[in-house]
């Protein structure tokens, strides 16, 4: 069967590659997009991806994947922090999701060490650089269970 991966970013990650690139490096998203599909299929698996500077634009799309999608990859940007939300929105789905950081969000400023995600993550990638959106892809790929609603057509 074909396993569904949901890629999400937050605010301010469609400037990847330009927006401080001494923090977040040089590569574009299209670019991180295009290589997450490419290591999806690569296992066999399909990768959506979705990038949005508003808060309910990505609540609204955690809950359109809901029985749709097997994981999903999330880098919340400054949501992180601040954002019972889309944490409400991944618990509410009940989607097990990685949440991911490009930089070392530990090593930063203190407000940015607290999470309202990782507590409810079933893996987190912090500070490997866009290398980590490959990584989190090619774990979900293999290891999460695939249990979308199309697993028991
Ligand atoms: O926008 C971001 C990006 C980030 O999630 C990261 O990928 O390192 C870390 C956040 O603290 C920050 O607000």
């Amino acid at each position: 069967m074909v396993k569904s991966i949901l890629l999400l970013n937050g605010p301010n990650l469609n400037l990847l590659g330009t927006r401080e690139p001494h923090i977040y490096g040089h590569t574009t998203l299209p670019d991180v997009e295009n290589t997450c599909r490419e290591v999806a299929a690569s296992h066999n698996a399909t990768l959506e991806s979705f990038q949005s500077n508003h808060e309910g634009a990505l609540v609204d799309r955690i809950q359109a994947a809901r029985g749709k999608v097997d994981g999903i990859i999330i880098n919340p940007g400054a949501y992180t922090h601040t954002s019972v939300a889309i944490r409400d929105a991944l618990l509410g789905v009940g989607i097990p999701f990685i949440e991911l950081h490009v930089s070392n969000v530990h090593a930063r400023e203190p407000w940015r060490h607290h999470s309202y995600f990782s507590d409810k993550a079933a893996g987190i990638i912090v500070g490997l650089g866009v290398y980590g959106y490959k990584v989190a892809v090619e774990h979900v790929a293999l290891n999460f269970e695939e249990r979308g609603e199309k697993a028991s057509l």
